[in-house]
């Protein structure tokens, strides 16, 4: 890596001689404080150092969001084994040019500066990069030989000097010339991820230590998976292979035995062969350079709300006495084991001899490469703890985990961490405008629902002045908004719900959207807007029900909800948790090799891989944007009843975003939770109803819409994936028009569980039907390409009836929003994602909601069952950072839990749970679900639960 000082009006110009063409130049850069401008051109003529220069391109405006000229391939690029390091390539030269003083005097022609030469060819304009907020990476592939030049240009600036980081790497494009040898072909079954769609027949193919596959006999390939890095898990009875790599996950499966046997043959030999011939790459030494974290800040960027590197700098805390002294027994094991071989003299063993020693010294490189990976990160994350984080939207990856390979983390560090030259038009803020205009996506989260209440709110609620002008355009700082409000005649909040879509609500509704201030207040439910207007409507006042008590209160959810409104009143819920994210410095590699293909419940994870709250809670945080459901039931068109449903249906995903590195807590059986939102309009109860396989069932109701669920979800772990199977319905019923609504949520590929890099992604299909109507809605969610994050993309389409055609198309990402986009140029938006409490990243990336699910606000003490999560004393402990006791007290939980099972299994008593029974459902793939049998409102009412296991 190469440090640079650029002056202000100056550029610097870094020259690339390739004399092997075709090749890729990568390279990566960062600035301290300011910006630059980045471009990369090509002396054609064998222009010496210091040749003669004349006008070329031009400088592209600050700030510019052109596109980049077309490069062969707009992909990003993940260092991969075949990788090497110009200073180590004999065959490529590089060196810095030094500036002549014909080049200086150009750059100082004033702020119209221009790379003057006249041979060179302009490959990527210059353009701006926010290179002070994260690491720029890019990439060129180099046709010709020649000289290229990549040119930081700072001569915009007048006063200010930058100062450049950068590094450059020439890889040779291997597979572009000289195709490596097929090792074996033929038909595969290949599941489709697509659900329940079955199996595809594929050709597949192994050359080199490529896996690849096409849908007819040397068609055009799918997908290619570098073999060496895969986890590769079979299973001889049904045939299976599952190869689970950073590019994709595929599970196939082959026809016959022999086939069998011999893809399972070769697909050894490759993996064989990778360990005998270790990937070119220096990772020892260029490992710290190019180590996560060393030079990326944290970006600010709106889609990339968290640098995974500025999350990891910022969070974990590496123990380096403990790696120092764990790589010190480590070399002296490998050492001793050298010894060893050494001393076998036998000439007959020698090639085995040889052998050995090469593993050997692979092994002792992976170690120093692991090492120097930790060192650096150690040293990155010292500053960036103290950094106060401003972007209020990065989440923390909390823990880190070794990783086995350089392989492994060199692509790990590669992917998602910089910002990509080649893809910059994507992430530029100004490319968002027209869909989110100023605040973050995600802060747009409760548009309908913020708008909603604000009409029913009333002047003297608690925000009596409305926000300040200036606060409206505070952080976005666009002048439209300011203009937009200028000729609001009616004050902030001075139409109430009659006024419903009017321009003005329109218009008051769009300014609070871009309001951070108002959004933060309304997330940290600091408005105070209890009820909608149509529930606000048909309250029930409290008399009514004290006075002539109804005969059942288990179907008058108002009830419930009115008498929480007046017994919480202002009570203002937790904005933090009452202890930060605990450490979790486990490697879970040892975990999961073990566990390969197993159930998730079946594998006991240590307690700091969970987050404080548990699937009975998660069930319900399911329910943050229940407005949507209700916003659908008052629609009068049932497609866009289905709309709204669907809406609602994604958004129950996107708190799964940044949660992706620990899982809830595992309930006890017979636990039960419940949650009575008054502000949402709804009542949730849920329980653990079996514990072999885990079922937790949950049901919820309003005035408006019913909603319940259980859920069964099957697991798998791949080696590096782990896959979450949902095997139950979801069922939505909208009151007002009897529709009856069912969906299988999708299932979940939990990626990067061994290079740390851990996410959630979303596969496959998901339908939704409304059984009233036949109108149905499929979801598809778009698979992460080989080189590309999928951005979470979603796409739905609507049909009326069984009616084939499509009459309606949802777009969006299942972590931020979706629109209806009703012509080319019109579109609603549907639904957007709160925007995380600033401080998330240290709170285990809770929302405010999810911060709530486990508070245990005091005058409700007396209302819950004893077997409510919230008396859970282990997952209590846990929350408030008591990590040994919660420890502790789970052990004991749990062995009570195993002592009564097998006293029920001795009496021959079976399991019955209290609030929902198994029933059969016709609509369900299993034929049965778990429905709620009622009861558990009244009891709360009158407070005479039933008598209930102690569970604690
Ligand atoms: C190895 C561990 C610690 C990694 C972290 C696991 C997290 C990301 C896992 C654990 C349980 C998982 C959830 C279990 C079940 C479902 C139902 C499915 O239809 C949608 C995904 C969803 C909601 C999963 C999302 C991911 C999840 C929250």
């Amino acid at each position: 890596m190469e440090e640079i000082e650029i002056l202000p009006r100056d550029a610097y110009l870094h020259t690339v001689y390739v004399s092997q063409a075709p090749c890729t130049i990568q390279w990566w850069f960062s600035t301290k404080r300011k910006n630059i401008d980045f471009g990369l051109f090509q002396r054609r003529a064998q222009s010496t150092i210091g040749d003669d220069i004349s006008v070329v391109g031009s400088i592209g405006p600050a700030g510019s969001t052109g596109s980049t000229t077309g490069t062969s391939s707009g992909k990003r690029l993940v260092p991969s084994p075949g990788f090497s390091w110009q200073q180590s390539e004999s065959d490529v030269r590089a060196a810095a040019l030094p500036r002549t003083p014909v080049e200086v005097a150009a750059k100082q022609r004033g702020g119209q500066c221009k790379l003057h030469e006249r041979n060179s060819v302009e490959l990527m304009p210059l353009k701006h990069y926010e290179s002070s907020k994260s690491t720029i990476k890019g990439f060129w592939n180099a046709v010709d030989p020649g000289a290229y030049v990549l040119y930081f240009d700072n001569s915009f600036s007048k006063n200010t000097s930058k100062r450049l980081s950068f590094c450059v790497a020439v890889k040779e494009a291997k597979e572009g010339n000289i195709k490596p040898p097929v090792l074996m072909s033929g038909w595969l079954l290949k599941k489709k991820r697509k659900r329940m769609q079955g199996w595809a027949n594929r050709w597949f193919t192994i050359q080199g230590h490529w896996l690849l596959y096409s849908t007819t006999e040397g068609g055009v390939s799918r997908a290619k998976i570098d073999l060496v890095n895969a986890v590769i898990s079979i299973s001889k009875e049904d045939r299976a292979i599952t190869v689970d790599s950073d590019e994709g996950f595929m599970q196939l499966r082959a026809q016959t035995d022999a086939d069998f046997t011999a893809w399972v043959a070769a697909l050894q030999m490759v993996k064989e062969q990778a360990v005998a011939v270790p990937p070119t790459i220096d990772a020892a030494a260029e490992g710290a350079t190019l180590a996560p974290g060393v030079n990326s800040q944290p970006t600010s960027g709106l889609h990339r709300g968290a640098s995974p590197s500025d999350a990891q700098a910022a969070t974990q805390r590496i123990d380096m006495k403990h790696v120092q002294r764990v790589h010190a027994s480590f070399e002296d094991s490998v050492e001793q084991l050298q010894g060893l071989f050494n001393e076998t003299q036998e000439p007959s063993r020698s090639e085995l001899r040889d052998r050995a020693m090469r593993y050997l010294r692979l092994i002792k490189d992976s170690g120093g490469a692991l090492y120097a990976l930790l060192a650096s990160l150690e040293g990155a994350s010292r500053p960036a703890l103290a950094r106060k984080d401003t972007t209020g939207s990065s989440i923390g990856r909390p823990s880190i985990s070794l990783v086995p390979s350089h392989a492994s983390w060199l692509s790990g560090s590669g992917s998602d961490i910089f910002y990509d030259t080649n893809e910059m038009v994507e992430f530029t803020p100004d490319n968002d405008s027209d869909v989110l205009p100023l605040v973050e996506p995600t802060a747009l989260a409760t548009l309908e629902c913020a708008t909603h209440s604000t009409s029913s709110m009333s002047p003297s609620a608690n925000m009596e002045t409305p926000p300040s002008r200036a606060g409206l355009s505070a952080r976005g700082g666009d002048a439209d908004s300011m203009s937009d409000s200028e000729d609001d005649e009616h004050g902030y909040f001075g139409n109430h719900a009659s006024t419903g879509d009017s321009p003005q609500f329109g218009r008051m509704r769009r300014d609070l959207i871009r309001d951070p201030e108002f959004i933060e207040a309304f997330a940290r439910n600091h408005i105070q807007a209890p009820l909608s207007p149509a529930i606000a409507a048909t309250v029930v006042p409290g008399e009514t029900y004290e006075g002539s008590e109804p005969q059942s209160l288990d179907s008058l959810p108002l009830v419930t909800l009115e008498k929480a409104r007046v017994l919480l009143g202002a009570y203002e819920p937790r904005t933090t948790l009452p202890a930060e994210t605990c450490e979790a410095n486990v490697s879970l590699i040892s975990i999961l090799r073990k566990n390969v293909g197993k159930e998730l419940s079946n594998i006991s994870m240590p307690l700091v891989m969970n987050e404080p709250i548990n699937t009975l809670q998660s069930l319900c945080e399911e329910l943050m944007y229940s407005r949507l459901l209700q916003r659908a039931d008052e629609m009068g068109d049932s497609l866009d009843r289905l709309m709204y449903v669907a809406a609602f249906a994604i958004s129950t995903l996107s708190s799964k975003k940044y949660r992706a590195e620990r899982k809830p807590f595992n309930p006890l059986l017979g636990e039960t939770y419940e949650m009575v939102d008054s502000l949402g309009g709804y009542r949730f109860v849920s329980e653990k109803v079996s514990h072999h396989p885990p079922v937790m069932a949950c049901y919820a109701d309003s005035p408006f819409y019913r909603f319940w669920q259980d859920s069964s979800v099957k697991s798998k772990f791949w080696g590096k994936s782990m896959e979450l199977i949902q095997t139950s319905n979801v069922n939505i019923e909208l009151l007002k028009h009897a529709d009856h609504f069912t969906y299988c949520k999708p299932s979940a590929l939990v990626r990067g569980l061994i290079s740390g890099n851990r996410s959630v992604d979303f596969t496959g299909e998901m339908s939704i039907v409304n059984h009233a109507t036949g109108d149905t809605c499929s979801v598809h969610f778009k698979e992460a390409g080989v080189f590309s994050s999928s951005n979470d993309m979603v796409e739905c389409h609507l049909r009326r009836g069984g009616n084939p055609q499509v009459e309606r198309v949802l777009r969006g990402s299942w972590s931020s929003h979706m629109r209806f986009e009703k012509s080319t140029t019109d579109s609603d938006v549907l639904w957007t994602a709160v925007s995380l409490p600033p401080d998330a990243h240290r709170y285990y990336g809770f929302s405010y909601f999810a911060m709530r699910l486990n508070e245990l606000i005091p005058g409700t003490r007396k209302d819950l069952p004893t077997t409510d999560t919230r008396f859970r004393p282990d997952q209590r402990a846990y929350e408030e950072g008591r990590i040994d006791d919660a420890e502790q007290i789970k052990q004991k939980l749990e062995e009570a839990q195993r002592a009564r099972k097998r006293e029920r299994d001795e009496s021959g008593l079976q399991w019955k749970a209290q609030w929902f029974e198994e029933r059969e459902d016709a609509q369900s793939p299993t034929g049965r679900s778990w429905q709620y049998r009622g009861g558990y409102w009244d009891a709360r009412a009158k407070n005479t639960y039933p008598p209930a296991l102690e569970l604690w």
